[in-house]
């Protein structure tokens, strides 16, 4: 749950980078996966080609060997059947031997299975008749490529034979030239001329599927019929197939046929040397395609930052509208590009409007609303400022006389209008300074800064006499009684309130003694 509300409460750049990184792995991801599917097919077909290829070109050359074999001994054939002078069996076996390089033995038998020539001498008595199990050649009395077998002197072999047909077409016997299978006969020598670096071998089976020849020469003999590879190579086919070996190993195999002797040739190479090359050529891949993976990476933190960056910074600063200098630090986001842009002009105008309103509404908390001067409220305000400030200032407490007669003979609203008229010209009469307040019905307290209570009395006096000449709507002529209050020392809370209560006193004294006129505080605080 922790990981799921990170993830849900993340702000856009984490989101913009999960989506993009995400994006780039699955891509990088799916493209790693395409590449090696394709590349593993690849490989896998092309070593199941080349191990065909292997094949036929082994099976070829055992081919021309075993059909070169076959002639000489056709000829050597030929030669004792026409008994020539120059020709006898003994130097016929030797020259077959000797000259074709095939064969590691030869021999002559005759028509009762006696051996009558061998080469090398000693390897069989002349005059020994050959066993039943060795008489393949003899009973089927045509050219003829054995089957793998066990001569007497213990070597496994095979044996090219060819009939002697006496003029008379009457059998003879036959020659035959043994090819060792199990020592450094030709066709071992014919193979390990293609024997392989890395784990790649071949091997060869006869039509029975006995093995003929192996990389290992103990198996050399060996039935590995049951193999399916092996069913393969004994049809006599020529193809390729995954396929397991005797130790139960995945191998990819290619074989082919030798038709001269019904032999198939077997090339195959563990699959898992195979993928492991795979293996190693997609890491290297990825070695190589990392700095790119990187920098892509590094320029998506880079953008995310970017674009995530001004409406981060509008946010944060929306969340602190009451800042005064929010404002300033909204207009000097960088917002480049048209959302954002468009997101910081709504926050500004938004902003903008809130500060109106705000300031409407605090002005109208501190104003009255008939005469738009200050209420007791905003004249409080003031007045803590002076005191903060220290400000040294006279008050004037002003009161228009008889307003009630006003309000009875012309009625509440010219009473209201006649005080209307009146704060407008206390304002117009006042200094810009000055700071005039309506503190009740038609009761004003006027601040003067800075002015001494001689002064503020003289400018007292002035505008009781200005209000006195000034004609106002429908009453024509009013009067207005003034009293002058000073502070004379600190200024603090309790000095402002003694001014304050100095000027309604001096106001009393002006409306005792007759009205329209100015009265002066006598007190102050140092007395
Ligand atoms: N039209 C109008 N009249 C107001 C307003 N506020 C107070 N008044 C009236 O002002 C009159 C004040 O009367 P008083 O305070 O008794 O005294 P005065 O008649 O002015 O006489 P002195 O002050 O003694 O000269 C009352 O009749 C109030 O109703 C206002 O906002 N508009």
């Amino acid at each position: 749950m922790p990981l799921f509300r990170y993830i849900v409460r993340t702000d856009l750049r984490r989101l913009i980078l999960l989506l993009t990184i995400g994006s780039v792995l699955v891509t990088l991801g799916n493209s790693y996966l395409a590449i090696y599917n394709v590349q593993r097919q690849l490989l896998m077909d092309s070593t199941l080609e080349a191990n065909q290829r292997y094949a036929a070109k082994v099976a070829e050359s055992a081919q021309m060997l075993l059909t070169s074999a076959q002639h000489s001994v056709a000829y050597s054939a030929e030669l004792l059947a026409h008994q020539s002078p120059s020709t006898s069996p003994d130097e016929e076996v030797a020259r077959l031997v000797k000259q074709s390089e095939i064969f590691n033995s030869a021999i002559v038998i005759n028509h009762k299975a006696e051996v009558v020539s061998v080469f090398p001498e000693g390897t069989v008595e002349k005059g020994y008749v050959i066993p039943e199990n060795t008489r393949q050649s003899f009973y089927e009395r045509k050219p003829l490529i054995t089957s793998p077998f066990h001569s007497i002197s213990g070597n496994t072999l095979i044996s090219i034979s060819h009939p002697i047909w006496g003029e008379d077409g009457q059998y003879l016997g036959y020659i035959s030239g043994t090819i060792y299978l199990n020592k450094n006969g030709s066709i071992s020598r014919l193979m390990k001329e293609h024997f392989f670096t890395d784990a790649t071998y071949l091997y060869v089976v006869d039509q029975y599927g006995e093995l003929l020849f192996h990389a290992d020469p103990k198996r050399v003999g060996q039935n590995v019929s049951q193999m399916p590879i092996v069913q393969q190579a004994m049809s006599l086919a020529e193809g390729s197939k995954e396929a397991k070996n005797s130790l139960n190993i995945n191998m990819l195999a290619g074989y082919a046929p030798v038709p001269a002797a019904n032999w198939g040739v077997v090339v195959q190479r563990p699959k898992e040397l195979v993928m492991g090359a795979l293996n190693s050529q997609m890491l290297n891949v990825l070695w190589r395609s990392l700095p790119i993976a990187a920098l892509t990476l590094i320029i998506i933190w880079v953008m995310a930052y970017l674009i995530s960056k001004p409406l981060r910074q509008l946010a944060r600063n929306a969340g602190n509208v009451n800042d005064e200098d929010v404002q300033n630090h909204i207009v000097s986001i960088r917002s480049w590009y048209f959302e954002a842009s468009q997101l910081k002009i709504a926050v500004l105008n938004a902003i903008g409007l809130l500060n109106e309103k705000i300031h409407k509404l605090d002005a109208d908390s501190n104003t009255d609303p008939l005469t738009q001067l200050y209420n007791r409220r905003g004249m409080q305000r003031w007045l803590d400022e002076f005191e903060a400030k220290g400000q040294q200032f006279s008050v004037l407490a002003l009161d228009i006389d008889h307003f009630k007669a006003v309000n009875d003979r012309f009625g509440h609203d010219v009473g209201d209008r006649v005080i209307q008229q009146l704060a407008a010209l206390m304002t117009e009469f006042l200094r810009e300074q000055d700071l005039a307040c309506r503190v009740g019905g038609e009761e004003f307290l006027i601040f003067l800064p800075d002015t001494k209570c001689d002064r503020a009395t003289n400018i007292a006096r002035s505008l009781c006499e200005h209000v006195a000449s000034t004609n106002m709507p429908k009453v024509q002529r009013i009067t207005v009684s003034i009293g002058v209050g000073c502070i004379h020392a600190d200024v603090d809370a309790r000095a402002i309130d003694l001014a304050i209560k100095q000027a309604d006193a001096a106001l009393y004294e002006a409306k005792n003694a007759g009205r329209n006129c100015v009265r002066a505080s006598q007190c102050s605080l140092d007395s």
